[in-house]
């Protein structure tokens, strides 16, 4: 099934990169939720050395399942499916920032969870889940209407 069966889901942060503050990665991580709780019943709770429906981590290379990363640059991040575990890993061999001196943690995250939610890639630019990244000011991201009917036909308004 493409979506989650529940609407309350908990996420947990599995380990930090170093490129950022940990406070950073906590309020980029809790912002990218925000874009879809804004639009949906959804909600996410945070849990604590416990498992959770999603789990967030960064890793380089091969780091366990059947997609390694590739280094600086090309694939930033990747997500699973709903009926994969929806789990998010970001390739640390990029460089995480919260702003725009590198790529920015926010934008992505917000981007890959689209993603652990069911959505797929868009093709319209301009849209949070179009494929390639075009690093948009994150202090007034705003979801495209392309992203917004794709996640209330998934979960409701
Ligand atoms: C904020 N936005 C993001 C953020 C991230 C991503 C993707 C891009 N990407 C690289 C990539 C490039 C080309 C093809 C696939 C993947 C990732 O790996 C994961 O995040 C795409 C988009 C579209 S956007 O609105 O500009
Ligand atoms: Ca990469
Ligand atoms: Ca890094
Ligand atoms: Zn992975
Ligand atoms: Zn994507």
């Amino acid at each position: 099934d493409p979506a989650w069966k529940k609407t309350k889901l908990t996420y947990s942060i599995l380990n930090y990169t170093p490129d950022m503050d940990r406070a950073d990665v906590d309020v980029a991580i809790e912002r990218a939720w925000k874009v879809w709780s804004d639009v949906t019943p959804l909600t996410f709770t945070r849990v604590y050395g416990k498992p959770a429906d999603i789990e967030i981590s960064f890793a380089a290379r091969s780091h366990g399942d059947y997609i390694p990363f590739d280094g600086p640059g090309g694939q930033l991040a990747h997500a699973f499916s709903p009926a994969y575990g929806g789990n998010a890993h970001f390739d640390e061999d990029e460089s995480w920032v919260r702003d725009l001196t590198g790529v920015n943690l926010f934008l992505v995250a917000a981007h890959e969870f689209g993603h652990s939610l069911g959505l797929r890639h868009s093709g319209i630019w301009g849209a949070l889940m179009f494929p390639t990244y075009q690093a948009t000011d994150p202090q007034n991201f705003r979801l495209h209407r392309d992203d917004i009917e794709g996640i209330q036909s998934l979960y409701g308004p």
